[in-house]
């Protein structure tokens, strides 16, 4: 683990490779994934299973879709009448939110909610196989949560079955202002684990011990953090931490990935969670 400030790295190596420490690789593995959602409730994962390629390739062609004049921009805004969880497709925060940035929200492709933008080319593709990628990652870093709980075997696999409320979005924050650079207000995540993958430009914080410790872009890897819905299944042992996103003097790309339950589950501490 990084020392210093930084958030904690976790090489999740050992759960695609055997011959990558073996049954010790893992134990070690979940072990650090645990101290990071205990402390810090986030953590940088490596060798996390989504090509550096795929995340590359989604972050680019959203930010070429985002460079688009606003009427072109304005063809993917979200259907009307939508029985999306959220309207799916192109918005804006508006003008007077404190929250400056834009985003494209995507739900499974396989759920005929999304409105994809014509342009980039290969724009949907490039989401789609993030997409894909990402909710593979979410089911494996929900088996170690459940090993960090010491729950049953499969337990969170079979209490969280349905994809249905997953989503992930693409968004560009605009350059901070002389008079301010709000560009996501201090929060915690309401779902169970989110992914975000950011451009080179920084800003996302996350608060620890009172301190804001930034979350540095580091190429290829992820962050992962964990939210509300696993902070109280876990009967708070494990954090949902408090993070922000503050402007720089340029456009900041990044892509989120929640990981969530079904929108009517009824949440509260699981009988018997042991975090040690
Ligand atoms: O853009 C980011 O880096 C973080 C986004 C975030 O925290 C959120 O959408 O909940
Ligand atoms: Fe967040």
């Amino acid at each position: 683990m990084a020392a210093g400030g930084a958030l904690p790295v976790v090489d999740l190596a050992p759960f695609f490779n055997e011959d990558d420490g073996g049954r010790g690789g893992v134990v070690r593995a979940t072990e650090a994934v645990r101290e990071a959602c205990r402390t810090h409730g986030f953590f940088r994962a490596v060798n996390h299973g989504v090509p550096a390629e795929v995340m590359s390739r989604a972050l680019e062609l959203s930010a070429a879709f985002f460079a688009l004049p606003d009427d072109e921009k304005a063809r993917a805004r979200p259907a009307e009448g939508t029985v999306a969880p959220l309207p799916a497709g192109y918005a804006r925060q508006p003008a007077h939110s404190a929250d400056k940035h834009e985003y494209v929200l995507v739900f499974d492709p396989k759920l005929g909610f999304n409105e994809y933008p014509a342009e980039p080319a290969g724009f949907r593709e490039a989401v789609e196989e993030c997409y894909a990628k990402f909710t593979e990652l979410g089911l494996l870093v929900q088996e170690v949560l459940n090993e960090c709980m010491g729950l049953p075997p499969g337990f969170l696999r079979d209490y969280n079955g349905d994809r249905g409320f997953d989503f992930m979005s693409a968004m560009r924050y605009f350059p901070a202002t002389e008079e301010e650079n709000n560009g996501l207000s201090a929060h915690e995540d309401g779902n169970c684990i989110t992914f975000v993958l950011q451009d080179g430009v920084g800003g996302l914080e996350v608060l620890k011990d009172g301190e804001w410790v930034p979350a540095e872009p580091v190429d290829g890897s992820i962050i992962v953090n964990i939210g509300d819905v696993i902070q109280v299944l876990s009967n708070n042992k494990l954090k949902s931490a408090t993070h922000q996103v503050v402007r720089k003097p340029v456009h900041r790309h990044s892509l989120a990935f929640f990981f969530n339950v079904h929108g009517d589950k009824w949440i509260e501490p699981l009988p018997g969670v042991r975090v040690q």
